[in-house]
């Protein structure tokens, strides 16, 4: 039987108007006509009882409605068989990102394309977020979760995911930091900033935020109590009452020390991480990073 007129019976059992079951399928209501009337004699029975004003389902009509849907569903998921076959890739994917990340970003990004190639095997390293790039660069990774570097390396793709505020973070437990911060007397314009103990990033976008940030407050050399790598052991490190820092606010919002750590509000201004995920340009074309982002987007 037609797929074509089974749907348009399908559809005008739902409409039960000529008319508007015509235009949906770009014909005119004669034709229309003529499809069901086919249909009426294939079946050798009414499908539908019309007089001038309406339109209803005769019994058999009721039974066929059912049996046409059967039918066209029974089309589809053949068809989507099909498909999956010609799409099946296998193989591995190597994806870098944060503790934080694992849980914030990338879990929506993964869920699509693991239900669409159920084969392919995915690693997942974490660490710090601010080696992904160059794990992307020297090929030890397919992708990286990372924050855009003020200067992209010409080699890599950035595909922006979101966009990250950053937060300066004291610890909430009495300690020397807290103290020369006077947090209750809120005068933050009198805070000695040289002298509060600071938690610095290794490297990576973060650092470069607190450089900037730093400097703005004209107060000489900062006192760097330790230096760490990853963004969630900086908030530890806060966290313990060693000092301040400045992290992506998702980091502390997913850290199970949040409760021992405190934003600092008005404290000046610091640009947010322009979030992505990025890979080599030159892999773009691979059956799947092609595969990937096409999952994503
Ligand atoms: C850069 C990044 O991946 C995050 C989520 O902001 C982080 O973990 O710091």
């Amino acid at each position: 039987m037609d797929k074509k007129a089974l749907a348009m019976f399908v559809h005008l059992s739902q409409t039960l108007h000529f008319g508007k079951t015509a235009v949906a399928f770009h014909v005119s209501p004669s034709t229309l006509s003529r499809v069901i009337q086919r249909l009426e004699q294939e079946v050798t029975s009414d499908l539908l009882h019309r007089d001038n004003r309406t339109v209803a389902l005769t019994d058999a009509g009721k039974k066929f409605k059912h049996y046409a849907e059967q039918q066209l569903e029974q089309w589809q998921s053949f068809k989507n068989s099909l498909d999956e076959k010609t799409e099946l890739l296998t193989g591995k994917l190597h994806i870098y990102c944060s503790v934080t990340a694992a849980y914030s970003h990338l879990p929506p990004l993964l869920e699509r394309f693991r239900s669409q190639h159920p084969l392919v095997e995915i690693m997942l390293t974490t660490g710090d977020a601010a080696d992904g790039l160059e794990l992307v660069q020297n090929k030890s990774v397919d992708f990286a979760i990372a924050a855009n570097p003020e200067h992209l390396p010409r080699s890599v793709y950035f595909h922006h995911l979101a966009t990250i505020p950053l937060a300066v973070i004291a610890p909430t437990m009495q300690c020397k930091a807290l103290q020369l911060l006077k947090i209750d007397e809120q005068q933050y314009s009198t805070i000695p900033w040289s002298e509060i103990p600071i938690i610095l990033p290794e490297h990576g976008a973060a650092r470069k935020r607190f450089e900037y940030w730093y400097r703005k407050k004209q107060q000489g050399k900062a006192n760097i109590y330790a230096t760490v790598s990853g963004h969630e052991a900086l908030v530890s490190m806060v966290a313990l009452g060693c000092g301040v820092g400045i992290v992506p606010q998702v980091v502390v919002e997913n850290s199970p020390v949040k409760d021992r750590v405190q934003y600092l509000a008005d404290v000046g201004e610091i640009e947010p991480f322009d979030l992505g995920i990025c890979c080599l340009n030159q892999s773009r074309a691979q059956p799947l990073i092609k595969a990937f982002f096409s999952s994503i987007s």
